[in-house]
């Protein structure tokens, strides 16, 4: 069947910055598929593309089975990273005038609602905190019932509720068939919402899979994680080859069992610690792992995990 998200090859420079360099995807119809990477990795630029908002240098890439500048309004939602209407509308008459714009809208209360924004609110836009907003943007880029749903960083600025809150909004128009292509900054996000998940990095895409392959892939082992600023050098003498995090320790390849071994190290230097924690590998950690070391240079091809 043909993808209703794809690009093949594309290439996109800015006065000399290459934003993206030949990058390919496919998203079946009904699929979730997350980019995930680094700022400035390119993920907006690959949004623009893909959407018909900007024109990829080379390379082709299509929405619906057409040129995304041909594809029918109606059957596109789009919400962008920065979205920016006019302060002085309420909730819903900000979502009634992208309702206006298609022929057949859903009823904008209803939309406001299904993101959690009450559509009797007298407050502005411009006075709405910040997740509010997001949650009103989010409304107004599923007014028109869309088929393929972009939506680029939907739930930065939002509360951790409301960014579950919103999760389950996705799940629900995946469920019903609604092919969503989301760019996020949280892991969490993309592991519990995509079938797929690719790593943009440099403007090259350098792994997809789906999440539980991608941390098979290139997760690494369990871990223990120490709340520490003591310095990893400290185990230099020991069994341990622990990594340093901003405010931790990291002992991959330690079961759990050994748990009482970390700490007796840590002891026996005399090492102030906090939380000790046991934990599986998470997209997180494949994040850490390949986007920290993907350069142009040595980005090759995406390795697909499946
Ligand atoms: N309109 C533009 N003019 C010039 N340079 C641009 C433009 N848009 C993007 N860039 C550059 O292209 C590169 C990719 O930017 P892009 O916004 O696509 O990254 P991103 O992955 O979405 O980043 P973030 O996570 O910070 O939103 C960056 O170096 C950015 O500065």
């Amino acid at each position: 069947m043909e993808p209703v998200v794809a690009a093949d090859d594309v290439s996109k420079s800015y006065d000399g910055t290459r934003a993206l360099d030949g990058v390919s995807l496919a998203v079946p119809g009904g699929e979730v598929f997350a980019l995930i990477g680094p700022n400035g990795a390119g993920k907006t630029t690959l949004v623009r593309c893909l959407t018909g908002t900007a024109t990829p240098d080379a390379g082709s890439v299509s929405l619906l089975g057409e040129s995304p500048r041909e594809s029918g309004r109606e059957r596109l939602g789009l919400l962008p990273q920065s979205f920016d209407p006019p302060d002085r509308l309420t909730p819903r008459e900000l979502v009634a005038y992208y309702a206006g714009l298609y022929e057949d809208a859903r009823d904008p209360a209803d939309a406001l609602r299904e993101v959690g924004v009450e559509p009797d609110t007298d407050t502005w836009y411009g006075d709405l905190s910040g997740g509010e907003q997001r949650r009103t943007a989010v409304a107004c880029a599923l007014v028109n019932d869309p088929d393929v749903l972009f939506v680029d960083e939907p739930t930065t600025g939002v509360d951790p509720a409301g960014r579950r809150d919103l999760w389950s909004v996705f799940e629900d128009l995946a469920d019903a068939g609604t092919t969503i292509f989301l760019t996020t900054h949280y892991m969490a996000e993309a592991e519990r919402l995509a079938d797929t998940v690719g790593l943009l990095a440099d403007g090259r895409l350098v792994a997809e899979g789906d999440p539980a392959g991608l941390v098979a892939e290139y997760g690494g082992e369990s871990r223990v994680v120490v709340e520490t600023d003591a310095d990893p050098g400290a185990f230099a003498e020991s069994e341990f080859a622990p990594r340093a995090t901003e405010n931790a320790l990291v002992f991959e390849g330690v079961p759990a069992t050994d748990i009482g071994g970390v700490v007796a190290a840590f002891e026996s230097r005399g090492l102030a610690f906090g939380a000790v924690e046991w934990r599986d590998p998470d997209l997180e950690d494949v994040y850490l792992a390949l986007a920290d070391d993907a350069s142009p240079a040595d980005a090759g091809d995406a390795e697909v995990v499946r």
